[in-house]
């Protein structure tokens, strides 16, 4: 029973100097600090339990972000934990209806941020952009707290719920046309079966996951080849490079990882939105022969037909097109779905709006039996996305195959 009157949200800037050491660069984000909008949650509860929520940025962004975290505290604060939980659909509507700040504000948000007034630019929402984000920081640290109160880890919460419960925590607004509440309940009706042999498997062997940790574009030849030998001595047999600034760098990398890892192993490229649509289709024609088993974000993450063009002109190639850490809502995910435009499906933890919007974009990843390989890395994304990916393995897809996270 999750129990207690919030009384705190704080919500703080944490940054990482990573672009010191070039960690995390790509051919867009050349100089990411890694960072989180960090948010605690306080009940009257007495039980000494906190719900921790984040949501990644890079940098500077966080302040922003914190910013609107702090506009939306309202919503939250000296509300029953029960009471938001009990209506988690009507919870999430209302975080995300705030008829303010969807649309646009009129005064400065109050903020405790060392510019004196933050101006965000007039459209920032609705469900997208930096209030989304803010969004999904607070309802991240709902649901540790809940599952904390329940005594369980988030997978388990979610793997224990009735499936009618679970579904009442989606927003179906948007989405109903390709996916609505009864047939939600159908899929993970169906997947009760099974359901104990597949937690048994992910508590005895984990879930299989990839590195992109040795091949960030702003590493020298000599720090990758380091950094992929003590991979391949650790054991990964997955491995994402990014691509797309310059083309005979990319050639010779790839070549370069490739011939370490050998021809089986999986290799995943990421060019992280460089290219325009044609750029795309050319540039990976030329890294084929290294047998890419995706490339990531190849164009702009708002260009559904665009990913679609690419997609059918890879596929002879035998690559497929992977995207989703930087779509905004599960309407984009529906979209993309419905035009075939993407092989790999990449949720994000911290862009969507939580666990309540991730649900149904997994739901909707089965009906179109596309894999889910969820955006990781980052600040906290690795811990927070392993938990839908377990939950969509025990509960939703019931499957291994192609998925990677
Ligand atoms: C700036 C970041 O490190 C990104 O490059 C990273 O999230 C990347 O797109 C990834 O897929 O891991
Ligand atoms: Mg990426």
């Amino acid at each position: 029973m999750a129990r207690g009157r919030v009384t705190r949200l704080t919500a703080c800037d944490v940054r990482f100097p990573t672009s010191l050491g070039a960690h995390g660069s790509d051919a867009m984000h050349t100089d990411p600090d890694y960072s989180t909008a960090y948010v605690t949650l306080e009940t009257d509860a007495e039980d000494g339990l906190k719900g921790y929520g984040i949501t990644f940025t890079l940098g500077k962004g966080t302040e922003v972000v914190v910013c609107a975290v702090n506009a939306l505290a309202p919503h939250v604060l000296n509300k029953d934990l029960g009471d938001i939980v009990g209506d988690f659909r009507g919870f999430y509507r209302q975080l995300t209806s705030d008829s303010q700040l969807r649309w646009k504000h009129s005064s400065c948000l109050e903020a405790q941020t060392s510019f004196s007034c933050i101006l965000l630019p007039n459209q920032i929402g609705p469900e997208k952009g930096v209030v989304h984000l803010a969004t999904a920081a607070i309802l991240n640290a709902v649901w540790d707290l809940w599952a904390k109160q329940e005594g369980k880890p988030l997978w388990k919460l979610l793997v224990d719920m009735d499936p009618r419960t679970l579904s009442s925590c989606i927003d179906f607004r948007y989405i109903s046309d390709v996916l609505t509440e009864e047939e939600a309940c159908e899929i993970l009706q169906k997947n009760q079966a099974g359901k104990k042999e597949r937690e048994a498997q992910m508590l005895t062997q984990g879930y299989p996951a990839y590195t992109t940790s040795c091949a960030w574009l702003g590493y020298s030849d000599d720090r990758l080849k380091q950094l992929c030998t003590e991979a391949l001595k650790g054991g990964w047999t997955r491995f994402k490079v990014k691509v797309g600034a310059d083309m005979q760098d990319d050639v010779r990398r790839c070549g370069l990882i490739r011939d370490m890892i050998g021809p089986e192993k999986t290799l995943m490229m990421d060019a992280n939105q460089r290219w325009d649509v044609p750029e795309a289709v050319e540039w990976m024609a030329r890294l084929a022969e290294f047998k890419p088993l995706w490339i990531e974000e190849p164009t702009s993450p708002d260009d559904i037909l665009g990913h679609a063009a690419i997609s059918r002109a890879l596929a002879p190639l035998g690559i497929g097109v992977a995207t989703g850490e930087q779509c905004h809502n599960r309407v984009i995910f529906k979209q993309l779905l419905q035009a075939r435009a993407l092989q790999f499906l990449q949720i994000d933890s911290c862009r969507l709006g939580s666990v309540n919007e991730n649900l149904s974009v997994l739901l909707m990843a089965k009906k179109f039996g596309i894999p889910v390989c969820p955006h990781a890395g980052g600040v906290g994304l690795c811990e927070l996305v392993q938990h839908l990916i377990i939950f969509d393995f025990i509960s939703v897809s019931a499957s291994l195959e192609n998925r990677l996270p």
